[in-house]
């Protein structure tokens, strides 16, 4: 089987997750991301005013490379970054699971956070191909590839607060978690994988939602970006809370501590974060950001790191289940 396990390390502010990927035969730092669908890396045909700082893919480079000829792709994401550039295959080998012939798209053009973010030097999209930008034909993720060659059709994910985390394809290592995975079925026809999320919890007290938006297991995101009504109703419980629209967001005061906040996972279980793992970021010496904001109506609640991290995330490509587990 190709079963692999890469590390994921947390980069400076843990705003993503970085793991080493060989491609070609050469290595980049990409941000395992299943809240898209597309392969891109940074490469040597971009202006290097745009990639200065990162490691850049080069074809002429990689014995085992090949054009998709004619092929294009161009991606933009919700907090106004975008990307585009051109199309060939190449051999992946991610902690020794590898796909010979895998789609990947290379950058010849990306916005400024991607450029100013020097530790990421492209994703790997892990949501389902109806989702990938490639034209004038959609091209599958490394997972929808190799899920067939695995011991399991699943990947796992954890991320760690502060320390190095990890991805494995094809295996759920027991020594991973603890107690039980709490599945759910997972509706990927959006291209995510999403599920039902019909209750939560603020302070240990349990409210129906109202919206009831599904939500999405997103490690691509670093934000839990929930329905607004379930947002106004966490931070009406901070008494120091307010809405900052210059900041994006709800801020409060640093000092005061946080009411858990807990979000259904399908029917059967509730992950509960604790206060303290909620601040994403200080803005300033009193105030900070929270790493659950609203949706702004977006119609999809977004399940990111803030939340992942404390859990042990299984994708099961299988059984089209996502589950988590403590750790
Ligand atoms: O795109 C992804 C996952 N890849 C992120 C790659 C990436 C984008 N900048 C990056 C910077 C560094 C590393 C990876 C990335 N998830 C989804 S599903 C629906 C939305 C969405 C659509 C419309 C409106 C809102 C959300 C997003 C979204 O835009 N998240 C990013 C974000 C981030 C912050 C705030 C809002 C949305």
């Amino acid at each position: 089987n190709e079963n692999g396990e890469v590390d994921a390390a947390p980069e400076s502010n843990e705003s993503e997750y970085l793991s080493p990927v060989t491609v070609g035969g050469q290595s980049l730092n990409l941000d395992f991301d299943t809240g898209s669908a597309d392969f891109w890396m940074f490469s040597s045909s971009m202006p290097l005013s745009q990639s200065q700082g990162h490691s850049t893919f080069n074809a002429s480079k990689s014995s085992t490379w090949s054009v998709y000829k004619g092929a294009s792709w161009e991606i933009s994401y919700g907090d106004g970054s975008s990307a585009s550039g051109t199309v060939g295959f190449d051999t992946v080998d991610i902690g020794g699971a590898t796909v010979t012939s895998q789609a990947v798209e290379l950058a010849t053009g990306v916005s400024g956070s991607f450029t100013s973010d020097v530790n990421n030097d492209g994703l790997v999209g892990l949501g389902f191909s109806s989702i990938n930008t490639i034209q004038p034909q959609q091209q599958k993720t490394f997972f929808e590839n190799i899920m067939d060659d695995l011991e399991q059709p699943v990947f796992t994910a954890d991320l760690e607060d502060n320390a190095t985390g990890s991805y494995n394809f094809g295996t759920i290592d027991p020594s991973e978690y603890t107690g039980d995975i709490h599945f759910t079925a997972v509706d990927k026809s959006n291209g995510f994988w999403e599920f039902a999320s019909d209750t939560y919890t603020v302070g240990g007290n349990k409210s129906q939602c109202q919206t009831c938006s599904p939500a999405i297991a997103d490690t691509g995101t670093s934000l839990v970006l929930v329905d607004d009504d379930v947002a106004a109703a966490y931070y009406g419980q901070v008494s120091s809370a307010v809405y900052d629209s210059s900041q994006g967001g709800y801020t409060y005061n640093c000092t005061e501590s946080l009411p858990t906040f807990g979000i259904a996972i399908g029917s059967d279980y509730t992950a509960t974060l604790q206060g303290a793992d909620i601040t994403f970021a200080q803005i300033d010496s009193q105030t900070c950001f929270g790493g659950i904001q609203g949706n702004s109506g977006g119609g999809i609640q977004i399940m990111g790191d803030i939340l992942l991290k404390q859990f042990f995330a299984v994708f099961d490509g299988g059984n089209e289940t996502f589950g988590v587990a403590e750790k």
